[in-house]
């Protein structure tokens, strides 16, 4: 992941918060909610390894991922991550392994683990689709599968640039460490504040999967955005930036109450 701050930091009240994108998009996912949030916060959307404008590095793996999110949470301090699916086992993971640096956790549409055969069923299939057609409908197929409602045009046109563009031995890594995840046992780790969002029709990850992170992650609270599947930043962004910005708001608020008062 390399960082690729759309404003610079400087040394003000405001805080900073890293937005990390799902398998296969980019940190154009993000488009509202930078528009949105950079008003009153740093705004930091990197791509991840092999996404977008990051070239594949080496193997791709939950903790590599780690390192690279390290690498750019040093340059920025304490930080508020949000992650979707694949972004937000990158975000629970780091945020079990550097607690200090991590002001809150927004966890949206993701799992901690799948059952091994449906990771394995999931990493198949899109290896024998991508084989058989390319990335460019491999993407389009992806969001025929995934979108359960039509979005912006110029959402559309970058999801499909995303996933079109990327390189298949990247996505199909990257689907791998994604759908092999297991940051199970990292969830009794975390300690900051965390909001684990779901879209109420996401038809990825059922909402089995995301309760494991509200039963394991002590404190942690749900959101839903309604009329929203599992890209539910782009299905529902008004909707998304309102319990992002809440939360937010809410925990910089907790911070900075003084001492004793
Ligand atoms: O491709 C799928 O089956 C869903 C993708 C997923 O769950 C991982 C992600 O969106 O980051």
């Amino acid at each position: 992941m390399t960082a690729q701050p759309t404003v610079s930091v400087a040394a003000d009240r405001r805080s900073t918060v890293v937005l990390l994108h799902s398998l296969g998009t980019d940190s154009r996912l993000w488009r509202h909610q930078v528009a949105h949030l950079e008003h009153n916060h740093h705004v930091v959307a990197p791509d991840s390894n092999g996404h977008g404008r990051t070239p594949l590095t080496g193997t791709v793996t939950v903790g590599g991922w780690v390192d690279d999110l390290h690498r750019l949470v040093s340059t920025c301090g304490p930080v508020h991550l949000v992650g979707l699916s694949m972004g937000g086992i990158q975000a629970l993971a780091y945020a079990a392994t550097h607690p200090g640096n991590v002001s809150s956790v927004i966890a949206a549409n993701t799992f901690a683990r799948l059952p091994r055969e449906a990771a394995a069923d999931r990493v198949q299939s899109a290896s024998t689709a991508i084989e058989a057609t390319g990335m460019a409908a491999y993407a389009t197929r992806y969001l025929e599968e995934t979108l359960t409602r039509r979005v912006d045009d110029a959402d559309y046109t970058n999801l499909v640039s995303a996933i079109g563009s990327m390189s298949a031995a990247a996505y199909l890594a990257s689907a791998k460490a994604t759908f092999f995840a297991d940051v199970t046992a990292d969830l009794a780790a975390i300690t900051s504040p965390t909001l684990v969002v779901i879209g109420d029709s996401d038809l990825k990850v059922p909402m089995e999967r995301t309760q494991t992170i509200l039963d394991n992650v002590a404190g942690s609270t749900l959101a839903s955005i309604p009329a929203a599947g599992h890209l539910s930043c782009v299905e529902n962004p008004s909707s998304f930036n309102d319990v992002v910005t809440e939360f937010i708001a809410r925990v910089d608020d907790t911070s900075r109450e003084p001492v004793g008062r």
